[in-house]
């Protein structure tokens, strides 16, 4: 059985002590079990969280990192600084870094087995536009930018990678995808990742969805076949909202 991964992206957002204020309001009700709690933080922050996050069930992640172990990449954070502090996950190809900060398929599959060399586990964001999903690329997108993610990776790897697909026009919009629509994309990556692997090896890959989740809207997305969680921004900053949208992963 696949466990449910809910992971809280905060992005741009929180001072330090809001953060520490955070973990300490959400760490005693993390529930464990087959419910994975991350959280996404900015690196700057990485530090304090993991301190905090020791002992407990929730997972602590960076929002990005650079493929090279270490050089002249002014600004950048590597794989090695990440775990030499703890860290165990990383986000790597959002959206947002592939529309402002050049993020390509080629970086994200060169971090993606960056993360794996240094023991991270990588949640690789995938996603079309409104444009593309109007003219029906949905899968023709989402499934190009799954294959060139995953390109040589062992099947291992393949099956400890969290996908997180998350339609451009959702987020930050409040337009969540319907949970039929959002699974079927899930689905569809899915029988992407079989074809390029293995069905055994896809029906044990954590597939998420992300844009505009909230507790509201939660339960419904999680109900789907082939939804295993979700990447969730805004809803995710406030701590008895994130609590909510963990919880809503045990039932
Ligand atoms: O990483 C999270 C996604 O970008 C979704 O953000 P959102 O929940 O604010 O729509």
């Amino acid at each position: 059985m696949r466990k449910v991964v809910i992971a809280g992206n905060w992005k741009m957002n929180k001072t330090l002590a809001e953060a520490s204020d955070f973990m300490d309001a959400v760490i005693p009700k993390a529930p464990g079990g087959n419910t994975e709690a991350i959280v996404c933080a900015p690196f700057v922050h990485l530090p304090a969280l993991v301190e905090k996050a020791k002992g407990s069930n929730v997972k602590v992640a960076a929002q990005n990192m650079h493929f090279e172990e270490s050089g002249a990449y002014t600004g950048e954070v590597s794989p090695v600084m990440l775990t030499d502090i703890g860290v165990t996950h990383v986000v790597i190809g959002h959206s947002e870094r592939r529309e402002y900060f050049a993020e390509t398929d080629e970086s994200v599959n060169q971090k993606t087995k960056a993360a794996f060399a240094h023991g991270l586990t990588p949640i690789v964001c995938v996603g079309e536009t409104l444009e593309q999903r109007e003219a029906n690329e949905t899968m023709d997108v989402v499934g190009n930018q799954v294959k060139k993610a995953l390109a040589g990776l062992s099947d291992e790897q393949v099956t400890q990678t969290i996908v997180a697909y998350e339609p451009i026009w959702a987020i930050g919009t409040g337009k969540t995808a319907s949970s039929e629509d959002a699974n079927e994309v899930c689905a569809k990556t899915r029988k992407v990742i079989a074809e390029i692997t293995s069905q055994g090896i896809a029906d044990q890959v954590v597939i998420q969805y992300g844009g505009s989740v909230k507790p509201a809207n939660i339960d419904e997305l999680l109900a789907q076949s082939d939804i295993d969680g979700a990447l969730v921004g805004g809803a995710s900053l406030e701590p008895e909202s994130f609590v909510q949208l963990v919880e809503a992963g045990t039932k």
